[in-house]
């Protein structure tokens, strides 16, 4: 049968560190998830010191979970900043079977500013500073092209004269960087406040910027409340009319830090025809109606498919599903992004289309002032 949480901290309360205490007790213990296939977490050491000397406790927990968890894999990270101010979060040891998760570094080191902590505690949804708007990209599902009409709709908007920001929290695959040309770059920080990159007149944080590649997907719950509530916090985003996050797939935890540490003005669905995507899209939008984050609308993605040599459309996706959803949801339908190969070359080159001239990036320009014309951005 698989362990319980109760039963992992209650092992975990039992290895001593050096100090006297215990690892729960020093609250060394960090984004613990435990379910039926995986018992996971991250030691958070103060420093390298510390990490070396927890060595052994860690050795241990991986030895007493081992021997209780039967079928289920134990994975444990160890991490801690290179020094006081250096460079963000390193991960110095690891056991057994846990491999490193963590690759080349995005571009040389992140900034020093150490990133994943537990949340500052707060009475309720906070605004940030500057920022007239916090509007939610979200999607039920993965790869319907939710960073990409983030990233192309920033643009728009700001080449529509708003400030606009843009926060990549889409930590498990950070993809805003590339899309917007700033792979290789890094912001920087005094320790205390990052200072974001500018790319096609918008303001832009990422947290796959603040960590080495991989690093994150150990990250649950608080970890993740903590690093969303930095990235808000802690981020010279400047004056703003609309920051515009953009948001993992589906709905967890990401959603609801967001939603419980920011005044969200609402959430935009994005979804491709399909009744598949659809059904996830109803999902995200119950999600938002829970975390009382009112749904500005939905905007339907890869809609139409114009064959660039001869010109005939077609509706590879089907199409009109999601302004049908919107109708049927009654919420309002933002408009619809055509299915174009420029668009993910464009992305890919770190170039949003929406930067340029043609159908596709009019069809952004009109979601652009749509919003604007609604008071949403
Ligand atoms: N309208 C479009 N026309 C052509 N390609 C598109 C369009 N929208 C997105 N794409 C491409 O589809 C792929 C997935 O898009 P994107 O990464 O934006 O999706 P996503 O919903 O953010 O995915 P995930 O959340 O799973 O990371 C990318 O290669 C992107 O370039």
């Amino acid at each position: 049968m698989a362990v319980s949480r109760e039963r992992v901290l209650q092992e975990l309360a039992q290895i001593a560190v050096p100090g006297g205490g215990n690892l729960v007790s020093d609250d060394l213990v960090r984004a613990l998830h435990v379910d039926s296939e995986t018992i996971r977490f991250v030691i958070e050491a103060a420093d390298a010191v510390q990490a070396r000397a927890l060595t052994d406790a860690e050795a241990e927990a991986k030895r007493r979970l081992a021997a209780l968890a039967g079928d289920q894999k134990v994975q444990i990270v160890m991490t801690a900043p290179a020094a006081p101010r250096g460079p963000a979060p390193q991960v110095v040891a690891r056991s057994g079977d846990a491999q490193p998760q963590t690759g080349a570094p995005q571009g040389g080191e992140p900034p020093s500013l150490k990133i994943g902590r537990h949340p500052t505690p707060q009475a309720g949804p906070a605004p940030v500073s500057g920022v007239a708007r916090i509007v939610a990209i979200g999607s039920g599902k993965g790869g319907v092209g939710k960073s990409t009409l983030t990233s192309n709709l920033a643009v728009a908007l700001a080449r529509q004269g708003r400030r606009v920001g843009l926060l990549d929290a889409d930590i498990y695959g950070p993809s805003q960087p590339r899309m917007l040309g700033l792979t290789g770059q890094r912001p920087t920080s005094d320790g205390q406040m990052i200072e974001p990159l500018r790319a096609h007149g918008v303001t832009t944080m990422s947290l796959g910027l603040m960590m080495k590649e991989g690093e994150a997907v150990v990250w649950r719950g608080p970890m993740l409340m903590g690093a969303l509530q930095q990235m808000l916090n802690q981020v010279k985003w400047g004056e703003l009319d609309v920051l515009l996050v953009d948001l993992p797939p589906g709905t967890g935890d990401v959603q609801l830090s967001l939603c419980q540490k920011a005044q969200v003005s609402g959430a935009i669905i994005v979804s491709t025809p399909q009744d598949v995507a659809l059904i996830d899209a109803r999902r995200a939008i119950d999600m938002f109606d829970k975390l009382k984050t009112p749904v500005l609308g939905l905007v339907e993605n890869m809609s139409t498919y114009i064959c660039p040599n001869c010109g005939h459309e077609a509706h590879l996706f089907g199409h009109g599903g999601v302004a049908a959803e919107a109708a049927q949801l009654g919420l309002p339908f933002l408009g619809e992004i055509p299915l174009n190969l420029e668009v993910r070359l464009a992305g890919d080159a770190g170039t949003p289309v929406a930067a340029g001239d043609g159908p596709v990036a009019e069809a952004f320009t009109r979601l652009a002032q749509r919003l604007i014309a609604g008071g949403m951005a």
